[in-house]
Order: C-alpha cells, then sequence, then structure tokens
C-alpha cells in the first residue's frame, strides 16, 4: 500500500492532476455528508419551534437535498479520477513487470510464464479494488468520522462523542484482528487464482493436442478441479469474513444502543433537543453503514493486495540490468572454465567443462539425447548461470553483459523456436534482423520454402507458435532471419534438423559469412555430414565434455563418439 501511494504521488507516473482533483472531489463530498445532517437538525428545529421562518426553512431543506445529491453526484465525478489513475499505475506496472519477466522467464525455464499473463490481466481490476475500495472509501470513512465527532462534539455532550469514538475505535480494531487471519486466506484464494488462470491459457494454447488426443473431458475435469480449488480458498476466505463481520458488527450494535438509548433518555428529560437526536442518530448510521460494505471490500482488496504484491516482485527491475555493459575485448573467444550447472537436487545438467571456442570457428555440439548439449548451449550463451566457474567471451564474463545487451555479442536460437501470431513479414524481420524482405525471399527461396512457382505471401498471419507452417519452414523462416544479424557468436540448437542437407550446407555458409566472416557458429546437431564440417566437435556424454577435436580425430580416439555414429559400437 505504502508503495502505491508513493507512486501515485510520484511525478513519473503523470496522474498527480487525477489525484489533486480526486482529492478536492472527495473534501467536498466529506464536507456535504458531515453539513447535510447538519441541515436535517436545523430543519427539525425550525419545525419544533412555533414561529419558524419560511426562508428559514427552504434554506435548509435546499441545503440538505443540495447535500444530499451534491455528494453523490461529485462522487460519481471522482470515479473518473480513479479510473485514470488506476489506467495509469496498470500501465506503469504491467510494463514495468513485462521487462522484469521476460528474461527471468528465459533463464528460469519454469511454469511462471503461464502464470505472469494471468496475473498481469488481473491487475487493472486490484488496482481499482485497493484504490477505489481501501483508499477512496476507507480514508473518507475515517476523515467523515473525526469531522462528524467535531461537529457533535461542539452542540452535544461529550459523551456521545465518547460512545461513538469507541465504537469506531472497536470496529477498526475487530477489522485489523479480522484482516491478519484473512490475510492467510487471501493470499491462497491468489495463488488459486493464478493456478485457474494458468490451467485455462495452457488448454486453450494447446487446443488442437486437446482436442486431436480425445482429452477435452480429462482437461475439463482438469479444469473443473482447479476451479473448484479456488471456489475453497475463496469459502475458507468468505468464513473468516463472515466471523469478522460478526465481531465487528457485534460492537457496532452495541455502541449504537448504548448511543439511542442514552439519547432517547436525554430528549425525554429534555435535555437534547429533537434537531440534536436526528443530528446524533443520522451521524451514527452515516459512519455505520458504510463500514457494512468494507467486509465485502476487503475480501476483494485481500486477493487484490495479493496479486498486487506479486506484481510488484517483478516490477522492481534488477538494478544490475540496468548497469552500463561492459566493453568487451576486440576477440570474441568464448572460454568455459569448469563451469557445471544442475535444474535442482538430483537434476544435473553439466558437470566441470573446460573448453575453448576459437572467434570465428564452427563447432558442432553432439552427444545422445538427455546428454545435457542444449544445456551448454544455454551456458555458452548466458541464458543459464553456471552453478560454478565461469563462461567468457574475449576475456569479460558473460553473466555481466546485461540482458538488453546480449544478443548484440552472443545469439542463442532454442530448440523450439516459438514465432509470433503475426505477419511472416514481421517474424521473418524479427529484431535483430536487419536485412530488407528482398534479401530474406531470396534465401527462401533458395532454400524452397514452398514449393517452385508458389509466391510467398509475407502478410500471412502465421497462427499460435506459427502452426501454419511445416517443421521446415519454421526453420528456414528463422535462419533467413538470423542471416539478417551481425553477431559475434551464434548457437543454434537443432535449427537445421528438418532441413534437406543442401539447404542446410547454404544456411551454415551463409550465417558463417556474416560479421566479416567472423562469426563463431555453434550448432547442435545429430547430422553426421555438419559433425564433419565443423571445425572442431564437442561430444557431450552423461553431462560432461567426453571429447573434443576434429570428426576424424573423435572417430580415432574416442570409442562412445564412434560409437553414436555407427551401428554396431565398438571400442577402439
Ligand atoms: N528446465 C529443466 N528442469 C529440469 N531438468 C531439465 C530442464 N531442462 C533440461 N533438463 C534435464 O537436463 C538433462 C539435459 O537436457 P538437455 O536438454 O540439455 O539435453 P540434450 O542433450 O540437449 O537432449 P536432446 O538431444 O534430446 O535435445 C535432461 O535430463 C533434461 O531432462
Amino acid at each position: 500500500m505504502a508503495q502505491l501511494t508513493q507512486l501515485m504521488l510520484s511525478a513519473r507516473l503523470g496522474a498527480r492532476r487525477s489525484l489533486v482533483e480526486a482529492f478536492a472531489l472527495e473534501v467536498l463530498v466529506i464536507v456535504m455528508g458531515v453539513a447535510g445532517p447538519y441541515a436535517l437538525k436545523l430543519l427539525i428545529d425550525t419545525l419544533a419551534r412555533p414561529s419558524g421562518s419560511l426562508l428559514y426553512l427552504f434554506v435548509t431543506v435546499m441545503l440538505f437535498v443540495g447535500c444530499w445529491a451534491g455528494a453523490s453526484i461529485l462522487e460519481t465525478a471522482r470515479l473518473s479520477c480513479t479510473a485514470k489513475m488506476v489506467d495509469a499505475l496498470a500501465r506503469h506496472f504491467i510494463l514495468h513487470a513485462l521487462a522484469a519477466a521476460l528474461p527471468e522467464i528465459t533463464a528460469a525455464r519454469d511454469s511462471r510464464s503461464g502464470r505472469v499473463p494471468g496475473m498481469l490481466e488481473r491487475l487493472p481490476y486490484s488496482l481499482t479494488l485497493v484504490v477505489e475500495g481501501l483508499i477512496w472509501r476507507l480514508g473518507p470513512v475515517i476523515l467523515q468520522a473525526l469531522a462528524s465527532l467535531a461537529v457533535i462534539a461542539g452542540l452535544i455532550r461529550p459523551r456521545y462523542v465518547l460512545i461513538l469514538a469507541l465504537t469506531l475505535l472497536g470496529f477498526l480494531a475487530a477489522t485489523w484482528l479480522g484482516a491478519r487471519r484473512h490475510r492467510i486466506h487471501a493470499d491462497a484464494t491468489n495463488v488459486a487464482a493464478s493456478h485457474v488462470s494458468r490451467t485455462i491459457g495452457d488448454v486453450v494454447r494447446n487446443a488442437r493436442r486437446v482436442v486431436l488426443n480425445g482429452a477435452l473431458e480429462r482437461e475439463l475435469l482438469q479444469t473443473g478441479a482447479a476451479l473448484g480449488a479456488k471456489r475453497h480458498a475463496a469459502a475458507g476466505m468468505y468464513r473468516s469474513l463472515t466471523l469478522m463481520a460478526a465481531l465487528q458488527f457485534c460492537v457496532v450494535g452495541l455502541g449504537l444502543m448504548a448511543l439511542l438509548l442514552l439519547a432517547g433518555l436525554d430528549v425525554g428529560k429534555g435535555r437534547m433537543s429533537a434537531g440534536d437526536f436526528v443530528l446524533l442518530q443520522t451521524y451514527a448510521f452515516r459512519l455505520t453503514v458504510p463500514l457494512s460494505s468494507l467486509g465485502y471490500i476487503l475480501a476483494q482488496a485481500g486477493v487484490a493486495v495479493a496479486n498486487i504484491r506479486d506484481v510488484l516482485t517483478f516490477a522492481t527491475v534488477d538494478e544490475e540490468d540496468r548497469a552500463a555493459p561492459p566493453s568487451l575485448a576486440a576477440s570474441s573467444d568464448l572460454v568455459s572454465e569448469n563451469v557445471s550447472f544442475c535444474y535442482g537436487p538430483g537434476m544435473p545438467g553439466v558437470a566441470k567443462i573446460s573448453l575453448h571456442v576459437p572467434a570465428g570457428s564452427f563447432v558442432a555440439i553432439v552427444g545422445p539425447n538427455g546428454s545435457g548439449k542444449s544445456t551448454l548451449a544455454q551456458l555458452l550463451a548466458g541464458v543459464l548461470e553456471p552453478s560454478s566457474g565461469r563462461i567468457t567471451m574475449g576475456g569479460t564474463d558473460i553473466a555481466t553483459i546485461p540482458w538488453a545487451d546480449r544478443h548484440r555479442h552472443i545469439l542463442y536460437t532454442p530448440q523450439f523456436i516459438g514465432l509470433f501470431n503475426r505477419s511472416l513479414r514481421e517474424n521473418i524481420l524479427y529484431p535483430p534482423a536487419n536485412q530488407s524482405i528482398g534479401d530474406a525471399e531470396e534465401l527462401l527461396h533458395l532454400w524452397r520454402f514452398h514449393e517452385p512457382g508458389r509466391p510467398i505471401d509475407f502478410e500471412m498471419e502465421l497462427g499460435e507458435q506459427g502452426e501454419r507452417l511445416s517443421g521446415g519452414q519454421v526453420q528456414k523462416l528463422e535462419l533467413a532471419r538470423l542471416a539478417g544479424v551481425d553477431v559475434p557468436v551464434l548457437i543454434l540448437d537443432e535449427s537445421t534438423s528438418a532441413l534437406d542437407p543442401r539447404s542446410e550446407a547454404n544456411a551454415i555458409t551463409i550465417l558463417r559469412r556474416r560479421a566479416g566472416g567472423a562469426t563463431t557458429l555453434i550448432m547442435i546437431t545429430h547430422r553426421l555430414a555438419t559433425a564433419q564440417d565443423a571445425d572442431r566437435v564437442l561430444f557431450i556424454e552423461g553431462g560432461r565434455l567426453a571429447g573434443c577435436g576434429t570428426h576424424k580425430d573423435l572417430m580415432r580416439r574416442c570409442a562412445s563418439y564412434r560409437a553414436l555414429w555407427l551401428t554396431a559400437p565398438k571400442c577402439g
């Protein structure tokens, strides 16, 4: 809440004007809220007197009705100021959270990517609840209470101020106690809501997999289970809320009973006018009735605050990433010094890998499935951070290069090439590619993107993850894009696996020609021809570098390498 308020007050959000306007309107609403009952008291006292002036009667009626209607109109006008503030806050948080979450998702390879969209989609609603419900509802109620107490103290016996103040304090104490208990349930409900968003998003993104495998029923059951878990968590939250309401309104009920009974007795004994009695009971009810809606707001706001807290953990962009990029030496030699990485306890990735990739060389990483090739490639690209050891480029630790700058030094293409559901043109010219569409088109024709004679429709939308393209076409598109990038080190994770040998050889030649012929090309491959062409082969087995040298070399001196390529493996 403190962070939120601080941000609303800061100039960088650009919502100060809305805040000032909202504040001014709210002050008027509070003044009217206090003045209205006072006008009613004056009206009743006038009526009680036998010789009241007609003009005075008219003015008090106008004042009472004007305050009542005016407060409602201004309250509605204030809502538009809140909406503007919420929009500005949502924009700020969503952009910051995305800036921080995307590199984190890239490096983490966990399920966070599924959680983030739901979290960000719920954010505007959560902000509305907190800003409108907590800040603009709770704050004014407290201010109105203080103003009303001051008026009562000036007009009526002080003991009523005391009773009303004690009642409100009792209500706040009950709310505080309840809110502490409520927070646990609100956090659990927020987690369950995130799980629902993730489950539904996953099912919708994989609609074809679900339907084609006849798994609709199963997925509906799982989605139903996620919704059930959310309902269960919410039920706990509403139970705790009911308890809190019972406690709150017992306190308020007792306070009101004492107030009205004592005031009734005072009116009976002539110590209080009927107008004062009406003023007192109007203030008492005007203050306590809005409190009842606070219960609902608190229930929703608890989940909303948990949601905002989640977003805030992302929205604080890592200062390290904003630091000036280190200056790299001209050489782009890649060196791995005793690097190990594991995905978690009992989940080894690679161990103790030391190697040297000279600038401009063509390196093939080979090895059996699951041996750790992609893990090594991602370590060399700086996507994963070594658990121990370090990787340097021209002597600089690549972990010190900020994410925003890394693509200028090392470009990595994952095994699964994710395409945007945008046009082919947008995908093929996606940064950092800087070639013309004509150059890309030439390459696509050379690699037979379509059958000869069929034109390429660059405006065609590619569908979710590029599903309107074949596996080979996706790779050709990606390679044509990379051909337009000048980068010292290019790492491809099986990006040519679906290409015919001629297109693959051609792609390798073109990619190596970039950056004045000095591009280091590192490719993970299961193809013998690629390993044979490489200047150096890194053979990975069981997470270790089992061999390093030319293909011929390794065939001669590494039995398991030889076994990889031969159908009948033999030691030698
Ligand atoms: N995010 C992850 N969390 C946990 N384990 C992982 C993760 N990613 C990979 N692994 C595990 O690390 C090991 C090495 O995986 P890696 O993807 O590096 O193998 P690979 O040699 O590239 O395999 P392939 O040839 O099949 O692509 C595997 O056992 C894999 O299950």
